[in-house]
């Protein structure tokens, strides 16, 4: 079965453009995601995020830049080479409605898969031992995000914030080393977001794996980010930790603009 236990190779992000007509989404941004951290991605509408997580995930690729995870250059490999290579995302909208929260993990695990079709159409033994390991993968990632109780339900009885966290799980079954979370909290109330970050921080510890996040939500940000990494119009402004940026005299203007004294910061 593959589970990593290794520490998470460093992403490094180099130099990133992406033009869209005539409009430069991203203009030359480099951050890095040191191993086992959670690295956020904050910046008004518009700025570039998720953009740049396109680019993380090989659903856009760059004009000119870079995207290495430790050795492996990720820039414009196919988004399934850069699944298998370790870099899992979620999305921010949630498409899973089908099926029950096994059948949705164990799509998830099936890149993973070994035995192949045939094997498993005719249900020889090694298929058969290797679907129970990844059933039991499946239920122990369910566990950890807090849906073992709803293991066998229909997602779409869950509720808004347990269908989001199938989409988490179901990007955690691809064993990722870093995990691309897609504003998590998006649509959330308040005990549901407070879940979402404990099961950040829980699958951080247990899996140790790196996290990098978009989110407007900037409560959870400053809570669970270790670095956090700033856009406005596709440049990168500020990088440091959430209370480095919070201060920050570029953030303040990105966010409220010059001259827009007492505009809401989030
Ligand atoms: N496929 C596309 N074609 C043309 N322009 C695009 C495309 N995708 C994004 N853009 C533009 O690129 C810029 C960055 O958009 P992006 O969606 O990355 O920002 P964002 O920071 O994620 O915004 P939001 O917080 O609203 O999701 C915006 O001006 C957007 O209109």
């Amino acid at each position: 079965m593959s589970v990593r236990t290794t520490a998470p190779p460093e992403l490094t992000v180099t130099g990133v453009t992406v033009r869209f007509a005539g409009l430069t989404a991203l203009d030359a941004v480099s951050f890095t995601v040191a191993p086992g951290t959670v690295h956020a991605l904050i910046g008004p509408n518009g700025a570039g995020k998720s953009t740049c997580f396109n680019v993380l995930s090989g659903l856009c690729r760059p004009a000119s830049g870079a995207v290495r995870l430790g050795g492996a250059e990720l820039t414009r490999l196919a988004p399934h080479r850069i699944a298998a290579l370790g870099v899992a995302r979620t999305f921010q909208n949630i498409v899973t409605t089908r099926g029950t929260v096994a059948d949705n993990l164990m799509l998830g695990r099936h890149a993973l898969s070994r035995a192949g079709f045939a094997a498993s159409a005719l249900r020889l033994p090694r298929a058969r031992r290797e679907q129970r390991a990844h059933l039991d993968r499946a239920r122990e990632i369910a566990r950890l995000v807090g849906l073992e109780a709803h293991f066998d339900s229909p997602v779409g009885l869950l509720s808004y914030g347990d269908r989001k966290r199938v989409e988490f799980a179901r990007a955690l079954c691809l064993e990722p080393r870093v995990l691309l979370l897609d504003e998590p909290v998006a649509g959330m109330n308040a005990a549901e977001r407070a879940a979402t970050a404990r099961v950040v921080d829980t699958v951080r510890a247990e899996l140790g794996l790196s996290v990098v996040l978009v989110e407007h939500d900037m409560g959870l940000v400053m809570r669970i980010a270790d670095e956090v990494t700033v856009l406005d119009f596709g440049r990168a402004v500020a990088h440091g930790t959430p209370d480095e940026v919070r201060r920050d005299p570029e953030v303040l203007r990105a966010y409220l603009g010059t001259g827009a004294e007492g505009e809401d910061a989030a």
